[in-house]
């Protein structure tokens, strides 16, 4: 039996499309056809679900389950890579760690991969330290910088441990200290350096591995990123993904696995720049992201990052080790997150997960059976209050106050025609908040890295507020992210308070965002399938769903504030015992961009 569905006019990826496609995925079962009326643009969305969409006579399409046509599965059998598996630093840390992580990708005979893999253990944060000592060592003395010989040693023992030719290294080495001798010798690092040197700690992980698999048995084809289409702008350091990178990726990697069938290992982190064309990287922890565009362009199943926790949890372990793991997340919700400062993923790498409506599932290589945490476009927020606690420290705040009388308009324009400086110089404004003769913002200087908010550059900002206002620049504060149910802001808002008074901690500045996200109540869904959609319903069904409320303490007290509010919040029944309380049906006293602040 087929079931109809009309979408007149659909937008190609709009959201409605995603959502009909989230509904009829769900319900999709393998003797059911779906036709659609006008669905040409939402087949596209389909397509990347796995489902297979075939167009008849321009406007209606037949959905099956890909398994369900003997066609598609002996199209799968050969091209069909169902899942992107990215390995971080943490989990490739030694051979033994390379030998785990192999057999591991091995124990889902039933996956056809694609690997990602970063630099090996802190082989990135090496090769910056030796980049910075040859600036001043003098060209001589390069070959002997200390981090140097750590890279050297952890790399020929990796091979020797795993019984690979040392060649497969061996040459990349010798580059590496010739390039340590020309930046001794220039007495510079530029920014476009930086990112060749580090590219080495990629380049060298996936070539081991590769030839490890090879060795096992197992085909493998190692790959650098920026020879398959990995496009991105000339930002080096902090590169962004041009759109051309997805079908280019797609072509190469379907392309070489239908001349032969071996598994790609790819390297994380680096592109090639448009215009430049030197290799480019994607900002510390850019693994995960080339994870994502790997999985946005190639339509798989589903993308893994596999770390050393058991998937994203409750605060930042080392801040405090009772933090526990978060089952579900949205993809917004771990942008936020990330952004936030949790240093468990790239700030950028949902994006294309969320466009590809692609789960991103983190695991712990180190503990593969723990479920992990799932990453989606909607969960269920019913019962859910606050998600997680971030910390992110060594943050400047900048305390802007008029020094014309209440009333006067224009103090917020020239402000901002001020603020166009820190976007020249790439620094990244976290939080805001205003009044009408005021304004407090915090500044990251930890966005551009490894680099420091350069005081100079702040003292000529400072220098400029001052034609129009009074401003104290306060740093070394931190700023703790709650990121919650937005419907429970109230609640949390209350309840961190009463935290932080006990602790004497006076919260220097307050400020509240909530974002959207697409939430579609199961009875919708089935109702929606059954009788003909109407996307106006469906779009309706965006709500405001989590809240991200940061407060801004002094360094020294961020660490006992997080390790209070998680105890507050996870540890003692709360979340429990405020469940089965009725959530405030009026979308929460706080539920678009709002702001308060302190002194
Ligand atoms: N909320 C959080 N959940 C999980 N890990 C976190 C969180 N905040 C910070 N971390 C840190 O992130 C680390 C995992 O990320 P990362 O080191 O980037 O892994 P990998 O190198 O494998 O990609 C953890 O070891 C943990 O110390
Ligand atoms: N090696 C790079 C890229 C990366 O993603 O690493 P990891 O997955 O280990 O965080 C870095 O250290 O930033």
């Amino acid at each position: 039996m087929a079931v109809a569905l009309r979408f007149p006019g659909l937008a190609r990826e709009s959201p409605a499309a995603l959502a009909i496609c989230a509904a009829a995925s769900s319900k999709l079962g393998r003797e059911q056809d779906f036709v659609c009326a006008s669905a040409r643009p939402a087949a596209q969305c389909w397509r990347r679900r796995g489902l297979v969409v075939r167009c008849q006579t321009g406007a209606a399409a037949v959905l099956r389950n890909e398994e369900a046509t003997p066609a598609a599965a002996a199209l799968k059998a050969h091209t069909g890579f169902t899942v992107v598996m990215k390995f971080g630093g943490s989990s490739l840390a030694s051979a033994d760690r390379m030998r785990e992580v192999a057999d591991l990708i091995l124990s889902f005979p039933e996956e056809t991969p694609v690997i990602v893999l970063s630099a090996m253990g802190k082989t990135t944060n090496n090769l910056l330290l030796a980049g910075e000592k040859a600036v001043s060592c003098g060209a001589p003395k390069a070959s002997e910088i200390p981090e140097l010989a750590v890279i050297k040693d952890l790399h020929l023992r990796t091979t020797d441990e795993l019984g690979i030719d040392r060649s497969v290294v061996s040459g990349l080495l010798d580059e590496l200290e010739q390039l340590l001798k020309g930046v001794a010798m220039m007495k510079e690092l530029t920014h476009r350096t930086r990112d060749y040197l580090v590219s080495f700690g990629e380049c060298m992980s996936t070539r081991i591995f590769a030839a490890y698999l090879n060795k096992l048995g197992k085909k493998a084809r190692q790959y650098d990123a920026f020879d398959i289409g990995f496009i991105t702008t000339d930002d080096f350091t902090n590169a962004d993904i041009l759109e051309v990178t997805y079908p280019a990726v797609a072509k190469r990697l379907h392309g070489d696995w239908m001349d032969e069938p071996a598994i790609p290992i790819v390297t994380g982190f680096l592109g090639k720049g448009c215009k430049s064309c030197a290799v480019t990287t994607l900002g510390r922890g850019g693994s995960d992201l080339t994870a994502t565009t790997i999985g946005k362009a190639l339509g798989l199943r589903e993308i893994q990052v596999w770390k050393d926790v058991d998937g994203v949890l409750t605060c930042d372990p080392n801040i405090y080790a009772k933090a526990i793991p978060v089952p579900y997340l949205t993809f917004d919700e771990a942008a936020e997150l990330a952004y936030f400062g949790a240093q468990v993923l790239h700030p950028q790498s949902m994006r294309p997960a969320r466009d590809g409506d692609i789960p991103v599932r983190v695991k712990n290589s180190y503990n593969r059976h723990a479920p992990g945490t799932v990453i989606t476009k909607a969960r269920d927020m019913s019962k859910s209050i606050l998600t997680s606690i971030v910390l992110k420290s060594n943050v400047t705040m900048l305390d802007i106050v008029s020094t014309r009388m209440l009333g006067q308009y224009g103090f917020l324009a020239k402000c901002v025609q001020v603020f166009s400086i820190f976007e020249d110089l790439g620094i990244s404004v976290d939080c805001v908040a205003t009044s009408e003769v005021s304004i407090s913002l915090t500044l990251d200087p930890s966005k551009l890295w490894s680099r420091e908010l350069i005081q100079q550059e702040l003292d000529h900002v400072v220098e400029e507020l001052e034609k129009f206002a009074v401003v104290h620049l306060l740093q070394r504060r931190s700023i703790i992210s709650l990121i919650g149910n937005v419907q429970r802001s109230s609640l949390i808002l209350e309840k961190a308070f009463n935290v932080l008074r006990r602790k004497g901690v006076n919260v220097q500045m307050i400020s509240q965002g909530a974002s959207k996200v697409l939430s579609i109540p199961h009875h919708h869904c089935k109702t929606k399938i059954k009788f003909q959609c109407t996307f106006q319903r469906v779009v309706a069904d965006f709500v405001l769903m989590q809240v991200n409320i940061s407060l801004v303490v002094n360094d020294s007290e961020g660490k006992e504030c997080v390790q209070a509010l998680h105890s507050a919040f996870f540890e003692n029944g709360f979340m429990s015992e405020v469940e089965g309380a009725d959530v405030p049906q009026n979308g929460a006293s706080l539920n678009s961009n709002g702001a308060i602040y302190g002194n």
